[in-house]
C-alpha cells in the first residue's frame, strides 16, 4: 500500500523554492564552501542570541497551547518540553560561543530584520492563535535550522573547523530526529484542522520562510 501524502509533504513541494531559498541561502553555502567572512558569522550569532531569547516564550506558548489544544494522548507535550530543555542549554552555547569569537552580546542591538522576526513570534504567542498554527510555525522554524546546517556536515562540505560545532548544533541526526517528531505532531493536528486553519497554517508556513531568508540576508549582507 502506498502511504498517504501528508499535508507538510503537500506543502514543501508546492513551495519548493522559498524553501529552498531558505536552506540553501549564499550564508549557508559560504560556510559550506569554506569561504565564509567571519564578520558575518559573528554578525549572525550575536542577532541568533537575541532571536533564540525571543523563540523561548514563544515556545513555551506552544506547550501551552498543546497541553489546552490537544487530547495529547500522542506525547506532544513532552517533545515540545524536549524543545524548551534544549533552548536552555543553547541560551548557554550562544554565550560560550560568543565569548570565544569577542562578541559582546550585552551591547547587540537588533537589526530590522531581527526586530520584524521577533515581533511576528510575538503575535504567534496569542490565545486567539490556534495550537495548529502556532506547532506548524514551530516546526518550520526548527527545520529549517536542521536542513541548513546539516547542508554543512555533508561529506563534500569545507566547513572551517572552528564552524563545526556549531554546524553541529543543529544539524545533527538527534537533532534531526527531533525535527520529524515536531513534522508528525503537525501532520496529525493538519489531518483533522478546518479548511479555515489549514489556510491560515500555510500562510504562516510562508511567512516564516520570508523570515528566515531575510534573517540570512541581515547577517550575510553586514560586513
Ligand atoms: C533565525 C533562527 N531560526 C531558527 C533557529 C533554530 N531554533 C532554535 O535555535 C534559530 N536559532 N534562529
Amino acid at each position: 500500500m502506498q502511504a498517504k501524502i501528508t499535508v507538510t509533504e503537500t506543502w514543501l513541494r508546492k513551495h519548493r523554492h522559498l524553501y529552498d531559498g531558505a536552506t540553501r541561502h549564499p550564508f549557508i553555502r559560504s560556510i559550506r564552501d569554506g569561504n565564509i567572512d567571519i564578520s558575518a558569522f559573528k554578525t549572525w550569532l550575536g542577532q541568533d542570541y537575541i532571536f533564540v531569547r525571543a523563540f523561548v516564550p514563544f515556545v513555551a506558548s506552544v506547550l501551552t497551547k498543546a497541553y489546552k489544544g490537544s487530547d495529547d494522548g500522542n506525547g506532544d507535550v513532552e517533545v515540545i518540553l524536549g524543545g524548551v530543555a534544549a533552548l536552555h542549554d543553547e541560551i548557554s552555547w550562544f554565550k560560550k560561543e560568543a565569548f570565544k569569537w569577542g562578541v559582546q552580546l550585552s551591547s547587540i542591538v537588533p537589526q530590522k530584520a531581527n526586530q520584524e522576526y521577533c515581533r511576528f513570534l510575538e503575535s504567534l504567542i496569542s490565545p486567539e492563535v490556534e495550537y495548529t498554527v502556532a506547532a506548524v510555525a514551530f516546526w518550520a522554524i526548527e527545520t529549517i535550522y536542521q536542513e541548513s546546517f546539516a547542508h554543512c556536515l555533508e561529506d563534500d562540505s569545507k566547513t572551517p573547523p572552528e564552524l563545526k560545532e556549531t554546524c553541529q548544533r543543529w544539524g545533527s541526526e538527534s537533532f534531526g530526529e527531533y525535527c520529524n517528531s515536531l513534522r508528525n505532531i503537525v501532520d496529525r493536528q493538519l489531518e483533522k484542522a478546518s479548511d479555515d486553519v489549514i489556510t491560515k497554517a500555510e500562510a504562516t508556513l510562508l511567512r516564516v520562510l520570508e523570515h528566515e531568508v531575510d534573517f540570512w540576508n541581515m547577517s550575510h549582507r553586514r560586513t
